[in-house]
């Protein structure tokens, strides 16, 4: 997919104007040329005078609406990157997101969208300010072919100027953008951590931290202002250089009646504004602040977007299998070969880093396995279609991410009657505007968000994996809740990774996961005999 930041209505509009604008520019020296020869002469003044006044006119109009327009594509423009990257970052799904900090996500989203906005445009402007050299030296020959001689010298040395310029400005932009990048990952992970923070009283460590890279960030700001002074103080001076130099060749010329007063006048013009090219420093640094921010925004696009399939998921009772699946995290390989009858309510066990997440991840798609297949009620789950997938599977997390606006908006896409199921429906009740209550305005316990995270779960019409959702907990709503699960009156296929011997105990069947395999399953009362796996529980 590419990121193609060109297409916006107002482009070509843009085109245009820039072009008449460029086209009056070119058009006005000559024209006053013009006007000067006849008021010297005395003919055709009010000719000349009138398209003068035209030229500047249009010029001005055109100016008019390239402003506007100006501002329209970048914003536009701009919107509809940022809609393309979220749309796309949220299609990544978890395990493609993995490699990018948030904080950077967010420059990459907010501010380098911005940049890259500017692509098409400063592409355009770019090809646009090449025309007025070329056609001054096409307008210098039309009036003196050795005024073109002077000329060409000078914008040759101009051009090497501006190819250095490119250069270095390009690289220190794209670095200015990764270091601020960096700073933002920083920033958004202490803020997660702010509690952490706080409690350890590392905030002055932390400040030092994020803003660690800030002289690298000062160095390539100050880079690019300095490339950018340089190249403009090296065009102010060869500019002048070459003028007086078109003028002495087109004085001799003037002085042996080659060429008329006017068209002197109109020499120096040309030579000034086909030099004139200090403006194009500034138009190249934003192509190359435009095409680092493109380049940062294609890194994300480049991350394939989970593809779902097509098959719709046929009538079954949720039967899920794990066929030779290997799934590889990090250092760590998880293999799993399992079958789980539908509408079973199956314990996963296993100590800290057994792999219990892993398996959750596997069994509603969080996480692609390496090799192998997940199948429910025989089809693989990478080749459902995106609806019948997250219809028929539902996931709670130990720490859910509450999400939304308001507390219904966080259960969604289930409602009242799945709050009251997992128990949420008592404290929701006691806000101020029980559903509609704001998330912001609507303090927690550990335990009330995991009974919301639980309620949003619970629409899954099939198959509900619950990775430690219910272990902040209390005693007694845990047991509440795990009889709604174990009595589950949608005879659903429950998946549950517990620490909890309770869990364990009244569940169909336990799975119990050591290193990564399953190391035995069964009922808890027959696992119960084997030393090992009361230790689990210890
Ligand atoms: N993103 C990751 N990168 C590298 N390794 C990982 C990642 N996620 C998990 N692991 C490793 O995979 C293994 C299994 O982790 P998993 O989270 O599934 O364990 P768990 O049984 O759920 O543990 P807990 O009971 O503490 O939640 C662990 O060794 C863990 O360190």
């Amino acid at each position: 997919m590419g990121y193609d930041v060109r297409r916006a209505g107002w482009l070509p509009l843009l085109g245009v104007t820039a072009l008449v604008g460029v086209a009056c520019n070119l058009a006005l020296p000559l024209v006053l040329g013009r006007a000067v020869d006849a008021v010297i002469t005395g003919a055709d003044t009010a000719r000349w005078l009138g398209l003068t006044a035209i030229i500047i006119a249009v010029d001005v109009a055109v100016g008019v609406i390239d402003t506007f327009a100006n501002t329209a594509v970048v914003a536009a423009t701009t919107a509809r990157l940022r809609h393309r990257l979220i749309r796309h970052l949220l299609a990544i799904g978890p395990a493609g997101l993995r490699p990018f900090d948030s904080g950077d996500l967010v420059t990459r989203l907010v501010g380098n969208t911005a940049d890259a906005a500017r692509l098409g445009l400063s592409v355009m402007l770019v090809g646009l300010a090449a025309i007025t050299p070329i056609a001054s030296v096409v307008l210098l020959a039309v009036i003196y072919p050795w005024l073109v001689l002077a000329f060409l010298t000078g914008l040759a040395l101009v051009v090497v100027m501006l190819r250095v310029f490119t250069r270095q400005t390009g690289e220190a932009v794209a670095a200015y953008q990764r270091i601020q990048g960096g700073i933002a990952a920083r920033l958004t992970e202490s803020l997660a951590g702010a509690r952490t923070v706080a409690a350890a009283g590392t905030a002055s460590v932390e400040e030092h931290r994020i803003l660690r890279t800030l002289p690298e960030l000062h160095e390539q700001g100050a880079i690019s202002w300095r490339v950018l002074a340089r190249s403009a103080g090296q065009v102010a001076v060869v500019g002048p250089t070459v003028q007086v130099a078109v003028l002495i060749v087109g004085g001799i010329a003037m002085v042996h009646g080659r060429i008329s007063p006017g068209d002197l006048l109109a020499a120096g013009q040309y030579a000034a504004m086909g030099l004139g090219l200090g403006g194009v420093a500034g138009l190249l640094n934003q192509y190359a602040r435009a095409r680092a921010g493109a380049q940062r925004g294609r890194e994300v696009l480049d991350r394939s977007a989970v593809a779902y399939g097509r098959t719709p998921l046929p009538a079954g009772p949720g039967r899920l299998e794990f066929r030779a699946v290997t799934a590889d995290v990090g250092e760590v390989r998880v293999e799993v070969d399992l079958a789980i009858p539908g509408g079973a309510a199956v314990a996963f066990v296993g100590v800290s880093g057994a792999g219990k997440s892993v398996v959750a991840e596997l069994a509603t798609r969080l996480r692609e396995p390496s090799s192998g297949a997940i199948l429910l009620d025989g089809v693989d789950l990478s080749e459902l279609t995106h609806d019948d997938l997250r219809s028929a599977v539902g996931c709670a997390f130990a720490r859910p991410v509450l999400v939304g606006r308001t507390i219904r908006d966080a259960i969604a896409p289930s409602g009242p009657a799945a709050a009251v199921a997992t128990r949420a429906h008592d404290f929701i009740g006691k806000l101020p505007h029980a559903y509609d209550t704001l998330l912001a305005e609507a303090p927690m316990s550990g335990g009330e968000r995991q009974r919301l995270g639980l309620a949003r779960a619970w629409h899954a019409e099939r198959l509900l994996v619950l990775d430690d959702a219910t272990s902040s907990l209390d005693m007694v709503t845990e047991m509440q809740i795990s009889n709604t699960l174990t009595d589950d009156a949608m005879r659903r296929t429950r998946l549950i990774m517990t620490h909890r011997l309770s869990t364990a105990a009244r569940a169909d069947l336990v799975v119990w996961l050591d290193g990564g395999r399953v190391r035995a399953t069964g009922t808890h009362r027959v696992l119960w005999e084997d030393p090992a796996y009361r230790e689990v529980f210890r």
